[in-house]
Parts: structure tokens; sequence; C-alpha cells
């Protein structure tokens, strides 16, 4: 058998190497050629996997290690009989980790306390509907749009116009959509962003063009008062430098790419895999994942929560650090800045997830709270 994977792939050899050879390319340069013996082809979201990359071909099994699966033509899966499996919520935990810090550092900058806000989630998944429960789990208010759930569920949900006119951090976690009734291309429009309130905080780590990305820089350039903070770009690799300088934070689609969300992506294809071919999945995961970096902390029972919220997430995951390294990437020409944008997603330093984290509260008067925060966080407590 001839597996075809995109070299960003981590693990492919504990993972595959019993099934046969194993090509590797960079994902933007899968091209029919090279799939013309493949039998399965395994991706992440750089490739668009269609009729036009796959008739022909003798692939017959198609993985990608991402949440998203709007590269792959599923239509065209199904007419054509081609076996198929995305990897759900992998790295959802990643981008809550994500959302966290840049709320963090946007509360800092500002002076602002992020308890006092009023956050508005949009798509309310994997990603959203964990980042929901972390942010509730805090004690802060939250409204939850996502009108899918909405026909299929009891629950509090809102429709986006109130979320647009209530709330002041708003973070986008659907999937992009082109069409339909449901259709999320453009969800912001120039419209949408008129209508936020003074000061907001748009957070967007879904996909790029979920908001007119050329309306949001014609309503920054007009000096109106949003906080920006964009991992995801319409046109990705190339990345308007102009728009990356006015947000507050601004990342090269990675916001899910903690080391245990990219591992965990490669394990569900696998086991999709060896579903496919009728084999058990044997290898782990568990024995394959290093144990967490930061492993136990502890924490005096009087220490203020604001502060300890602040510390162990940053200790964890501080986003400023990418949105450092991007900026410095975007200074060269425009293919520079498109090279820089895969090689720093190629060569992305190791994060870990605040789960991984054990803390010991010492008894004291803030005990209780820091306990409830850290149970929210999803940290192990000592
Ligand atoms: N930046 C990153 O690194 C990164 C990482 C992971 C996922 N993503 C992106 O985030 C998206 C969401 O991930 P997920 O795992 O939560 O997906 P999911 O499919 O689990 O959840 C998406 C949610 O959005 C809702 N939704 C669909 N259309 C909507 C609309 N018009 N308005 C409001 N809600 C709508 C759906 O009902 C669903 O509950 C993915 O599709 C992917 O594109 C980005
Ligand atoms: O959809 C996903 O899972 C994420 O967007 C993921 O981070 C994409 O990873 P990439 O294909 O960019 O390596």
């Amino acid at each position: 058998m001839r597996l075809l994977a995109d070299e960003n792939i981590p693990l492919l050899d504990p993972f595959f190497a019993a099934f046969g050879e194993i090509r590797r390319l960079p994902g933007r340069g899968i091209d029919r050629t090279a799939l013309a013996d493949v039998d399965a082809l395994l991706v992440r979201s750089v490739t668009r996997v269609d009729h036009a990359l796959l008739e022909g071909t003798p692939v017959r099994f198609v993985g990608t290690c991402t949440i998203g699966t709007d590269h792959l033509d599923l239509d065209y899966f199904a007419e054509a009989g081609i076996a198929w499996s995305s990897a759900p919520g992998c790295n959802a935990r990643g981008v809550v980790d994500y959302v966290l810090g840049a709320v963090l550092a946007l509360a800092e900058r500002s002076g602002a306390d992020p308890a006092q806000r009023t956050y508005g989630v949009v798509g309310a998944g994997q990603v959203g509907g964990r980042l929901v429960e972390v942010l509730r789990g805090l004690g802060w208010q939250v409204l939850v749009c996502d009108p899918l759930r909405a026909v299929r569920e009891e629950g509090d949900f809102v429709d986006l116009e109130e979320i647009v006119e209530r709330c002041d951090a708003i973070s986008l976690h659907t999937p992009l959509q082109r069409d339909g009734a449901h259709a999320t291309w453009h969800l912001l429009d120039a419209e949408r962003l008129r209508r936020l309130r003074p000061g907001c905080w748009l957070i967007n780590a879904s996909r790029g063009a979920v908001i007119d990305n050329a309306a949001l820089k014609a309503h920054l350039q007009a000096g109106v008062d949003l906080q920006v903070v964009l991992d995801v770009w319409e046109g990705e690799p190339q990345v308007d430098p102009e728009l990356a300088a006015l947000c507050r934070l601004a990342t090269p689609h990675i916001a899910g790419y903690s080391l245990d969300g990219k591992l965990r992506g490669t394990e569900q294809i696998y086991r999709a895999f060896c579903a496919w071919r009728g084999v058990p999945a044997a290898v782990r995961l568990e024995t394959l994942l290093p144990p967490p970096w930061l492993g136990e902390l502890a924490l005096h029972g009087d220490a203020d929560p604001a502060w300890a919220l602040a510390t162990l997430c940053r200790a964890v995951y501080d986003p400023r650090s990418d949105d450092a390294a991007f900026r410095r990437s975007l200074l060269g020409s425009a293919e520079a800045r498109r090279a820089g944008f895969d090689l720093l997603r190629k060569h992305y330093p190791p994060r870990r997830e605040i789960p991984g984290l054990t803390v010991r509260v010492a008894e004291g008067a803030a005990a209780p709270a820091l306990r409830r925060q850290l149970a929210a966080l999803g940290v192990r407590l000592g």
C-alpha cells in the first residue's frame, strides 16, 4: 500500500509505517502526478482535495488531520466512493487556550477587567462549545449564537444580531460555509462590522473569510475603536500586511497548533484509517505524547484569582510571542511574506495545553475561588 502525506503531519511513522510506503510532500505541493500510484492521501488544511486532484488516481481514502473540512470536496468523495475522515475536536483546546491568551492580552493592554465584559461566541461546536464552558465556568457573561444547534436542542441561544449589538468581546468559531441557509462566508460584513459596539474585542480563529477582510481593513483605517485579533486570513498564506498592522494581535493560523492537538489529529486519522482497512488500531497516542512540560505548580491560598488566571494561562501559552514572530515575517516582499507564513507554521515551537497543568492550592481566604477557577480552566487539582 502507498500513502502520500503532508510532510507537516507529525508521527507518521509510528502510526502508519506498518501499512506500507509513506511518501511526504509539502501540503501545497501535492498534485495529480504525485498521486498516480497512491492508495491513501493524508493531508492538513492547505491541500485542496477535489475532483481536479483525485480524478483518475487510485486514491480511495483521504484523511485530514484537522478539524476544518472546507478544503475537501465531500460531494465528490461521495460520488466517487472515496472514504474520508477529518479529526473532529483534535485541536479544539489549543484554540480555547489561544482565545484565553488573546482576551488576557487585550485586557492587560486596555486596562479593562475581562470578567466585566459580555462575550459572544458564534458557533458553539467542538471549539466554541468548549470556550463557552470555560468562560461561563469563570463566571463571565456569555451569549451564544449557533442557529443549527438552536433548532436541534433546548438552550440559551441568541441570534447574530444580538451578539453584534450586545457583546463587547466576540469570538468566531463557525466552519467556512460558502452557501446555504447558514452560510458563514463574510458573516461579519461591512454592515455588521459597523454595528459592533465601540471598543469591542473581535477574535477570529475560525477561517479567514468568515470576516470580510477588505471591509474590516477599511473600517479600521477609518479609525473605529475595534480591537481585532486575527489568526486566520482571507487568501492565506498571502496576508495583507496593512490589515495585520491594524490588528492588536496577528498570528499565522496557529491557534490550534498545540502539540497535543496536532498529535491527536494524526491519531484520529490513524483510527479512521484502521477502521477503513478493517484492522484494529493498535498504536496508542498515550505512549507517544510527552508528559506535560509544566507539570505541577502550587498556589498560595490567598493569591488574587485574577492574577492567578493570567499567570497560569500565560505560563502555558501567550499568543504575543506568535504575534511578534509573525509581524517580523511581514516585513519582506510579498513572496517572502507568503513563504514566511508557511515557515512559521512548519517550524512552530511545541506548545502544550492548559489542562496538562496540575495545581495545588494551599488553604487560604481565596482558596475556594481559586479552585473553582482552576476547575473551569480544566486544570487538574493536586
Ligand atoms: N485557527 C485554527 O487553528 C483552527 C483550529 C481548529 C478549527 N478551526 C476552525 O474552526 C471551525 C470550528 O471548529 P469546530 O471544531 O468548533 O467545528 P464544529 O463543526 O464542531 O462546530 C461549528 C459550529 O458552528 C455552528 N455553525 C454553523 N454555521 C453557523 C452560523 N452561520 N452561525 C453560527 N454558528 C454556526 C455549527 O452548528 C457548529 O455547532 C472549524 O471549521 C475550522 O474551520 C480553526
Ligand atoms: O481546522 C483545523 O484543525 C485547524 O485550522 C488547523 O490548525 C489547520 O492546520 P494546518 O492545516 O493549517 O496545519
